[in-house]
């Protein structure tokens, strides 16, 4: 096995984990593994009477993690990955099976019950590859095996396993130890792999993945319209002639011969998959000459062709109000929905299926065979107008600004501006004052979009570095003091201005929330004219990208001026950097940004440059995964 080229084999795919585990997620970046994690909602119970040994009940828990995965993310997440690894570790010992301590005497349990004797770690893992359908159903392949690790502690005084219980670390862990921190000082000797007891046999993982991929076709003269596949499946292929010849069975740990081989079972009717792989018919010789076959169908380009109908849906119901509705009474039919939305009980009734299958409502089925339909979870936290979180103002700006806008895209980039004139038909000279602030309607909308967006987004702001040494702050272009209100309840020492335009501060008191404090205050003037309030910290977020290269450097060059040496500056925008997580929504918000303003997003060399001849310093760039990157400046 050559390490690297098994790691180079998933260059391209997306690989998912189906684990929050922070020791997980380090052994597999460590070796360059690029991933997405997307943790299980699957629970840990199922019932460890039923296996014969903790061995099999490790595999199991990781094929339904994993398979809990593979299943939520095309629909929950519109994305079919291409391979979800799931993972769980137990520790074995005298014929029980010890996973994490629910408290500090479950903990003292289970370490006492280790304390001077050997045991086993077991993780399980399992491989789920995703394989999208023709008929858009996803078929799951299951490749999952396990590895063993003995461990011997020494004998424990009391004191010793009270000290180490009350530092908290036994807590997430297996066994309630953790043999790479703490817990190590525990152990006198490990007999098999390390990184298995850490929680995750990675030696074993990239065998299995080199069979996977790098093992020759089971047979060489196999030509068919899976021919492509033949290097990725053919363990696939072998391991499903072990199941048909009945070597198998669905979850045995076990394998077809050899003694470290991964098993692998169909999940949800795959067996039929496995079996047509190896059926040559008249259907894939067409195939190749014909249009494409079921493979090379272009699910992602599809994909994308009708992402603007989820988006439009999901504005649709947010502009209709559905989610307000059903937040006050769940559980409603189509009909009732529509009338109290006041629309037609048809389109209601579609529009409340694709909410379903986006994964923004769940529909069951009542005792007299009606369907009825409920917020999900993150429905009701996030798309109902009155909660704390929602994003309903920012998506009715999307739908009624943004979407007109970007139907123009074309112009635009033909055109290199903005596409106020053809979308409303005025052309906008001045962003603020000619589009956004031209109407009371259109501004409250706007300062609702802002309001919105910047709740869910400051916190992880705010928290980015330490600002606790600023005893003020002023937030420049703060809109409604969403962000000042954040800063203040995370840094109870600091007071923050919020400057924005006389328009806008005289509505801000409509967004106050219930706890507001005496140290947010407001002053009202034009950033480019108007002397700025004096501040230890100052806060620019989202208000750079809004302009010219020429106006950043005569905003810029004015706050140099306007403060000492020493004085910082936070920056909030979203980063162009390449690598950085959710690349893609940065590219798409520059695109928004050349519809909508005279400005674009960058990346944080560019800002370093125009900083630099400021006289500020970049002194740290933190990406914060949602939607604002932070950047911590100094002037020089
Ligand atoms: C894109 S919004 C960002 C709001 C807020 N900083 C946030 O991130 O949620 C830009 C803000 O800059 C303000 N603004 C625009 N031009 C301004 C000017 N010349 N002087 C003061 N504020 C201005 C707008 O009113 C608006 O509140």
């Amino acid at each position: 096995m050559v390490l690297n080229p098994v790691i180079s084999k998933l260059t391209g795919k997306l690989v998912v984990l189906a684990s929050a585990s922070p020791r997980r997620l380090e052994i597999l970046t460590n070796v360059g593994l690029r991933f997405e994690v997307v943790p299980s909602w699957f629970k840990e119970t199922l019932d460890k009477a039923l296996f014969k040994t903790p061995q099999d009940y490790a595999v199991e828990t990781a094929r339904q993690k994993a398979l809990e995965v593979a299943t939520r993310m095309p629909y929950k997440h519109l994305k079919t990955p291409d391979i979800v690894i799931g993972a769980d570790t137990v520790v074995a010992v005298d014929g029980q099976i010890l996973e994490k301590p629910s408290d500090k005497q479950d903990a003292y349990r289970m370490l006492s019950s280790l304390s001077g004797k050997e045991h086993s770690v077991f993780t399980g893992v399992a491989i789920v590859l995703c394989q999208d359908q023709e008929d858009k159903e996803v078929d799951y392949k299951v490749v999952d095996f396990y590895e063993e690790t003995k461990v011997k502690f020494a004998d424990l005084s009391e004191d010793m396993l009270w000290e180490y219980i009350n530092s908290g670390e036994p807590m997430d862990k297996a066994g309630g130890y953790g043999i790479q921190a703490l817990g190590g000082m525990l152990v006198e000797y490990v007999h098999g792999d390390f990184l298995n007891v850490v929680g995750f046999p990675l030696n074993h993982f990239c065998k299995t993945l080199d069979t996977i991929y790098n093992s020759p076709p089971a047979s060489p003269d196999h030509k068919s319209q899976w021919e492509d596949l033949g290097e990725t499946w053919p363990l696939v292929n072998s391991l499903s002639k072990c199941a048909e010849n009945g070597e198998l069975e669905p979850s045995d740990s076990g394998n077809c011969g050899a003694s470290d081989a991964a098993s692998v079972s169909g999940a949800s009717a795959s067996a039929s998959w496995v079996q047509e792989q190896n059926v040559v018919g008249p259907e894939s010789a067409l195939a190749s000459t014909c249009g494409c076959n079921r493979e090379e169908f272009p699910h992602k380009i599809v994909d994308l062709m009708d992402g603007f109908k989820a988006s439009k849906a999901l504005f649709a119901a947010c502009k209709l109000n559905v989610f307000d509705v059903l937040s006050v009474s769940a559980d409603l039919s189509p009909k009732e929905v529509a009338e109290r939305v006041k629309a037609s009980e048809e389109g209601s009734a579609r529009l409340l299926d694709a909410c379903v299958s986006l994964g923004l409502l769940e529909r069951r089925t009542r005792d007299d065979g009606d369907h009825v339909y409920s917020n999900t979870e993150e429905a009701s936290r996030f798309l109902v107008a009155d909660s704390p979180l929602s994003l309903h103002g920012y998506i009715l700006h999307c739908n009624d600004l943004v979407w007109p806008l970007f139907s123009h895209l074309e112009s635009a980039v033909r055109e290199g501006t903005n596409q106020y004139e053809r979308a409303f038909g005025k052309k906008s000279e001045d962003l603020f004052q000619d589009a956004y602030y031209k109407k009371e309607e259109v501004k409250l909308r706007f300062m609702n979009a802002m309001h919105s967006i910047a709740k869910v987004s400051v916190k992880d702001l705010a928290t980015a570095f330490d600002l606790s040494m600023f005893k003020t702050a002023c937030d420049v272009g703060g809109c409604t003091g969403a962000m000042a209100y954040e800063f203040t309840q995370i840094y109870p020492e600091m007071s923050v201005t919020v400057f924005d335009l006389p328009q806008v501060i005289a509505m801000s008191d409509r967004f106050q929330p219930k706890d507001q404090n005496d140290r947010v205050t407001f002053v009202a003037g034009d950033f480019f004219k108007d002397p700025l309030p004096k501040a230890e910290l100052y806060i620019l977020a989202r208000i750079l990208h809004d302009w010219s290269l020429e106006k950043v450097h005569q905003l810029l060059d004015k706050l140099s001026k306007e403060c000492n040496p020493g004085c910082h500056v936070l920056l909030a925008e979203t980063l162009l950097d390449e690598g950085k997580p959710k690349v893609s929504r940065a590219q798409l918000q520059c695109l928004n940004m050349l519809v909508q303003t005279e400005g674009r997003e960058r990346t944080s060399d560019h800002y370093r440059d125009i900083l630099l001849s400021s006289g500020f310093h970049l002194l740290r760039v933190h990406y914060t995964g949602n939607l604002l990157d932070a950047m911590f400046c100094i002037k020089t």
